[in-house]
Parts: C-alpha cells; structure tokens; sequence
C-alpha cells in the first residue's frame, strides 16, 4: 500500500482507510452495503428520497470505504478534506440526475451494487408521481437481472480483449529481435467533448471519461515498456507527455473551464498517491505557459505533485497545461533576445520546453479523431512519426495502444538520412 503510506495522516484516520487493510472488516462492510443497497427500495413507502440525495452527495466521502483501491482518492481534495465536484452553476434538484451520471462515471466500473443502486435512484428521482414510484419498485427486480447481465457481458468482453492484447503484445515483444521503440511518445487527447454529447451528456462527463482514459494510457505505456521490467538489458529512461490543455481551451465556456479545473486539481492530486508513480520512480513535470491564467490551487498541485516526484529518475512524464507551440517558440526567441542572445537554430532548440528538461525530442504522436498536430512541440517534433487514431479519446482502448506501438515498430525511420 505504497500511496497509503504517503496519504496526510488527517486523512487516514478520517477516512478509516485502514479498514481496507483487514479482509474480515472488508467482508463486513460488504455485506452491509449489500444489506442496504437491497433492501432500500422496500422503504419506498417513507420519504426517503431526501435521505437518498444527501447519500448521493455524501457518496464520494463514502467512496473510500465501500472501493477497496486508493484509486478512490480520486475524487478527493486531500488539502481540503472535501469531495471535488466539477461546479456548474446553481445546482438545483432537477440537475441531480446528471450529478449521479457524473458519479457513475468514475475511473473504474463502479460495483454492481452501487450499480443497481445508482440506476434505481436515477430512475425514482425522474418518478414524479407515486404511481411511477411503485414503478421504479416494481421493476426493481428487473434492474437488478439487466445490471447482472450487463456485468457478466462486461466481464466476457473484457477477458477476450485481455487474450487478444496478450498474444498482440507476445508477437510485438517476444519475437527474436528487440522491438523497434519509441524513446519519447506525445499524445494529443481529442474527442472528450463529442463523446459526451454523442451519449446526450455534460462536457464534463466526457472530460471524466477522458482523464480515465489518461490514466489507463498511463498503466499501458508501462505494461508495454521494453526494457524494464521483463527485459534483462540496461533500463532506459522513456518520456510520455500528455497535452491536457491547450492555450486555446483557456477561451471555453467558464463552466467547461473551472469544471477542467477542478479536474485537472483531483487527477493530479490523484497521480501523485499512484503507486505506479512511485513504483516505476516516475518524475512527473509540467510543461506550459500563462500560469497567471490558472488557479492558485491547481498551481499548488502541480508544484505538490514535481515536488513529490523530484527525486525520481527511471522514467518521465511530461503533461502540458497551457501549452501552444508557437507560445513555446516565442517565449524561447524572447528569452534569448532579453539575453541578447544570436536567434540561431541551435540557440532556439535550446530553449524549448523538451531542451529545458532534458528531454529528447518526440518519436512518436499519437492523436485521437483528428488527422492533425496542432502545433504540438513545434520545434521538437521534426522526426516524429505520426499515428492517427479514429475514435473518440473516452473510446481508446489497449488494442489501439497496443497497434500504435506495434506500427511506430514497423516502420522505417532514417531521420532525413
Ligand atoms: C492526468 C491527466 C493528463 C489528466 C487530463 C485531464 C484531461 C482528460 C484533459 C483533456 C482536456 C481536453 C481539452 C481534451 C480535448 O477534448 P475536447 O474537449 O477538445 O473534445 P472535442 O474535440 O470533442 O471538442
């Protein structure tokens, strides 16, 4: 329990995380909650439902107790001792739906339980009569049988996509010669927008979506990294850097804005108590300008999370906030000409943000749904091979991760040469 060891001490004992470590208190406490989930649909007839609401906003505190994972620190402001909600305007009751919507849409699948609990709770909170309320009851058992059978359907699909990744990954990385790799793999996150309003949602929702596929994408760049852990050769060192916000996106709409914030405050608070950060001793970094443009809490956060990762060398990530890459390229000439410096190739290339870090120029860009780069590292980014994927960020899968790596390992790279 590497991230629990790191967590304040305020907040191990608030939120009794050490209950997760006793498998007895663990099988306890699932029984309880099934006990509840099950039979709160026959106290219908009470008026529960403003019972229920204040559970529903109480759930993310709930959360470490009933997930088994530190993954549930997720959703938590650490500094604050508070659940982070992504704050949209006025929040009344008839907004609660998409709250819940919200709540489901968590890093991982949620338990069934909470599953079917989530579905009959969307479902009373829409009943707006007593007729339709004995509705919702009524249909519980059949909401319990779908949520099973989408489970089970669930599980099948994602054994068979586990079988089909490894014998993908055993033919990409077991065969005589050492797979061709990228050294420095830059992805550009497209997508989470249309995802959401292609399933009638928020912005925000696909943006959830989309920071759990970061870090999905985070465990496959390890999972699949050569030389590590399977391979007897010296380690590498290997870089990842993720474009999570765009100089452009400062101009969305403030609610989309401050909800990206909050978002990006509990995904990296999040990042840092990963145990595969500190596992694999990975130095997170950001790149990035217009940090006046930032709330101070996210920019507590990014300095919390270098600090916390300062001492780790194996391996780099990199995410960019506030990055264009002619903003990039312009603050390299103008430091250079406030130093009175020669504007030469070698002077810029010295400048930029990889150059800064100590961080080779990118191999390889991988892009969902659009077949562009947007001035992603400008400068840094002349040999880089290009893979374009056409899904939705939210959609991306190991498969895809997988093809990716498997193409850039195909391909005949000369430089110029
Ligand atoms: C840990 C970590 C790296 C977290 C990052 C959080 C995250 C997922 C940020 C992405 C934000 C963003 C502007 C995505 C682009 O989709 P879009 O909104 O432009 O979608 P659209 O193209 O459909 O409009």
């Amino acid at each position: 329990m590497i991230g629990h060891s790191l967590l304040p001490e305020r907040v191990k004992c608030k939120y009794q995380l050490d209950i997760l470590k006793s498998q007895t208190a663990r099988g306890i406490q699932r029984v309880l909650c099934a006990l509840l989930w099950l039979t709160y649909p026959f106290f219908m007839w009470i008026p529960l439902r403003g019972m229920m609401c204040l559970l529903l906003v109480l759930e993310p505190q709930l959360r470490p107790v009933f997930r088994s994972s530190l993954q549930t620190i997720h959703y938590m402001d650490l500094l604050h001792d508070k659940p982070v909600i992504p704050k949209s305007k006025a929040q009344t009751v008839s907004e609660l739906p998409d709250y819940v919507s919200w709540l489901a849409s968590g890093k991982q699948r949620p338990p069934v339980l909470q599953m079917i609990f989530v579905k009959t709770l969307r479902a009373q909170l829409r009943s707006d009569s007593r007729i339709n309320s004995i509705r919702v009851w009524l249909a519980y058992p059949f909401t319990i049988a779908e949520t099973c059978a989408e489970y089970a359907a669930h599980s099948l699909a994602d054994t068979a996509h586990t079988w089909r990744s490894q014998i993908k990954e055993s033919l990409l990385f077991h065969s005589a010669e050492e797979a061709q790799m990228p050294l420095h793999i830059g992805i550009i996150m497209d997508g989470n927008r249309r995802y959401a309003r292609q399933l009638g949602q928020h912005a925000l929702m696909g943006h959830a979506k989309g920071a759990a596929t970061a870090s999905k994408v985070l465990e496959w760049w390890i999972k699949y990294l050569p030389n590590t852990t399977r391979y007897a050769s010296p380690v590498r060192p290997k870089y990842l850097t993720c474009w999570a916000f765009s100089s452009e996106n400062f101009e969305r709409p403030e609610d989309e804005r401050d909800g990206l914030f909050a978002m990006m405050v509990a995904e990296f608070k999040s990042l840092a108590f990963t145990s595969l950060i500190h596992l694999f001793q990975i130095r997170i970094r950001f790149i990035g300008g217009e940090r006046n443009r930032f709330p101070p809490e996210l920019l507590e956060t990014m300095d919390m999370v270098e600090k916390t990762t300062s001492a780790y060398d194996a391996l780099f990530l990199q995410i960019a906030v506030g990055y264009g890459g002619r903003q990039e390229v312009v603050s390299a000439v103008r430091g250079l000409m406030a130093r009175g410096q020669e504007i030469t190739e070698q002077s810029i290339g010295a400048e930029t943000y990889c150059a800064q870090l100590a961080v080779p120029p990118v191999n390889l860009i991988i892009r969902t749904s659009e077949r562009r780069t947007s001035g992603f590292f400008l400068w840094d980014t002349q040999a880089a091979e290009l893979h374009f994927i056409d899904k939705l960020w939210p959609q991306l899968t190991e498969r895809d991760w997988l093809h990716a790596l498997e193409s850039f390992s195909t391909r005949e790279i000369r430089g110029g040469r």
